[in-house]
């Protein structure tokens, strides 16, 4: 829980959220204590029987994360840097499965710096996912989160695991390209939007039922097949795509051409920072 870091790179930042700074130890608990009442409340919030995550029905992997994400409550006590919140606290309805918080994901264990199955984003990019939560409740659809603020920690041990040997996870994520191409190709970034607050990770899911809705591939499936306007899925799969495209795009974000389920919000408050606080 030490934070360590950075230089101010903007001014009513605390320098203990951000990236690179050196100005000495902080126990956020102790820097940023939370009123009980308010803990509680998020607390309740969080464990408000989301389902424990659609990914991958009836696998191993799959059952495993949901046994993870049911023992690990996330009992939210930790004050936000000014201008970030827990997104549940703003996105009304909305489905989570913080893949970076198990191991079911690329690289096949928990991520530095996730410690709880909860998304945080800038309270702008938040208010801008509730419309288009909005716009896509009338058609039948609610949003499926996997990811919001990454700490630059997590990215560090993204770009530690690239020039690592091991590759237990290839066929799932990324069976047709060398790992260490992932950062070049542009699937992974080594200085990641993610961690400027206001980029998202996310799906759609049917409102009535709570199943996916069919993208063409599955998240983090680093590839072509998750390029937008890819020839390799159905008419289906395409209309899909768009229909998220559409409602984050009409919401004020703007896609990834290599990756259907990114998006950052045009207007993002902290365009040059880049955080390290950890999603707890
Ligand atoms: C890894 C994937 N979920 C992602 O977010 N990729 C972009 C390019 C990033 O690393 O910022
Ligand atoms: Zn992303």
């Amino acid at each position: 829980q030490s934070r360590t870091y950075p230089p101010q790179e903007t001014e009513h930042i605390p320098s203990s959220f951000i990236q690179g700074a050196n100005n000495g130890n902080h126990n956020f608990q102790d820097i940023n204590p939370v009123s009980e009442s308010s803990a509680g409340q998020a607390a309740s919030g969080a464990d408000s029987g989301e389902p424990p995550g659609n990914h991958v029905e009836g696998t191993e992997q799959g059952q495993d994360q949901d046994q993870q994400e049911e023992e690990a409550a996330v009992v939210k006590q930790y004050k936000l840097p000014e201008g970030f919140v827990y997104l549940d606290e703003v996105l009304e309805s909305a489905h989570y499965d913080i893949r970076y918080n198990s191991d079911y994901n690329f690289v096949g264990e928990r991520i530095d710096g996730y410690k709880a199955s909860t998304a945080i984003m800038t309270e702008k990019a938040a208010e801008a996912l509730q419309k288009a939560s909005e716009k896509l409740a009338p058609l039948g659809y609610e949003l499926n989160i996997y990811d919001g603020y990454r700490p630059a920690k997590a990215v560090a041990h993204f770009i530690r695991w690239s020039k690592e040997s091991g590759d237990d996870m290839k066929e799932l994520f990324y069976p047709d390209i060398d790992k260490s191409r992932l950062f070049k190709m542009g699937y992974l970034s080594s200085k990641s939007a993610h961690s400027r607050g206001s980029t998202v990770d996310l799906s759609i899911v049917h409102k009535d039922t709570g199943e996916e809705v069919d993208m063409g591939s599955s998240f983090d499936y680093l590839g072509e097949r998750s390029h937008h306007g890819t020839t390799l899925i159905n008419a289906q799969q395409t209309a899909n795509r768009n229909v998220l495209k559409k409602a984050m795009e009409d919401s004020g974000f703007r896609s990834y051409s290599k990756e259907w389920w990114h998006y950052t919000l045009n207007d993002e408050p902290f365009p040059k920072t880049y955080f390290d606080f950890d999603v707890e």
